[in-house]
């Protein structure tokens, strides 16, 4: 097993620049996803990391050693693909056994570690079958063998779930992390899917424009995104414009958004503060605030039922906000309804203006 370190890793197409000085440690046994819109360096990035292509400068390592010019033959890596890429005409077990038929093993060993994968991904009784006669969940658990059986040391995984429809693939989420966790190998996993990167990982990366604009835990990400971009890509967020206050906003109406405490800005620039929806709570009263010191008062405009709970849009000086509330059989809020929203500084993220 091995960590993986990115340094200053920069890469062009043309004009086009994929990868523009990305650096990140993926430290050893973690799981990590990459995160970003379309376009914006994620497979660029897992392909430097393979092998399949090099940097124009920075520097790749695993387990300590540079990579960056070295081969993907030579890097001791696992990948798996949307498409798998099964060879149709033959077994699953010699599909799996392919990597290790190319090093030259011995019979014996290759029928020994086949045997261990293919249990490991719970096909151990299939290995006879052809990949036609496989679900398309079985396909991509073979894929998964046919990646670690070798003993790679780090697992690269590019949208692997993608083409699985939703309850398979939140099946294959958990099997995936379970595998992961049971062999303990450093895992980089390309998703377009938030909810997935979200459940999944140790870390998150979140990419845009081939810059790395923010990474950490799941909930660091997700409680404390430091751009309005991160905001809003990863999860809902309200976001407020106006000028900092020091640690809060002042909206352009005057109004005061206090946000939580250590939250500093020098007085004055223009700044932002994000808010997610569940964190609002909403009421066709103005009375006690529980001591929630954000207020704003609004008017419903929509509501969307979603079952467990209700997604309410208010109007509020020109702009849509989102509140998402647990149905608890509550009385519901009308659709023209004037309402008061509270939220606590706490829940309220200020953002430098970028
Ligand atoms: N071989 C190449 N030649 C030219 N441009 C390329 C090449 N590979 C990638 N690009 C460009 O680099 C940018 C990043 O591509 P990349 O495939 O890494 O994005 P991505 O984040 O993985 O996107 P997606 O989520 O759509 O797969 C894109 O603008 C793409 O068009």
């Amino acid at each position: 097993m091995a960590g993986v370190q990115v340094s200053s890793v920069s890469r062009s197409f043309g004009a086009h620049k994929a990868l523009d000085d990305v650096s990140i440690d993926f430290a050893d046994g973690g799981f990590y996803a990459l995160l970003g819109p379309s376009g914006s360096g994620k497979t660029t990035l897992l392909r430097q990391i393979a092998g399949f292509d090099f940097p124009d400068t920075g520097r790749i390592s695993i387990g300590g050693e540079s990579v960056e010019r070295v081969p993907v033959e030579k890097r001791r890596i696992g990948m798996v693909f949307q498409n798998y890429a099964l060879f149709p005409n033959m077994s699953v077990a010699d599909n799996v056994a392919f990597g290790l038929s190319v090093r030259g093993e011995a019979k014996a060993v290759i029928a020994a570690e086949v045997q261990r994968a293919l249990d490991l991904v719970q096909l151990g009784k299939l290995g006879g079958r052809r990949p036609h006669q496989l679900s398309g969940g079985q396909r991509q658990r073979v894929a998964l063998a046919r990646a670690i059986v070798t003993k790679p040391r780090v697992l690269l995984l590019d949208e692997p779930l993608g083409a699985l429809d939703k309850a398979l693939r939140v099946d294959m989420q958990i099997e995936l992390k379970r595998i992961q966790r049971e062999i303990g190998i450093t895992t980089i996993f390309v998703t377009h899917d938030q909810e997935e990167a979200l459940t999944m990982s140790d870390r998150i990366g979140i990419l845009r424009d081939g810059r790395l604009v923010q990474e950490g835990p799941p909930e660091e990400i997700y409680d404390r995104p430091k751009s309005e971009f991160a905001a809003t890509f990863l999860g809902d967020a309200n976001i407020f414009r106006g000028d900092t206050t020091g640690n809060g906003i002042r909206l352009p109406d005057g109004t005061a958004i206090a946000a939580g405490a250590g939250a500093t800005l020098a007085a004055g620039a223009k700044a932002s503060c994000a808010v997610r929806p569940e964190r609002i709570r909403i009421a066709t009263d103005a009375g006690a605030s529980d001591g929630d010191a954000n207020t704003l008062k609004g008017q419903v405009s929509k509501r969307i039922f979603a079952g467990n709970n209700s997604t309410y849009f208010v109007e509020r000086d020109g702009q849509t906000l989102k509140v998402i509330v647990q149905n608890t059989g509550a009385d519901r809020l009308a659709e023209g309804q004037d309402v008061v929203l509270r939220w606590s500084p706490e829940s309220t993220v200020l953002i430098a203006a970028n």
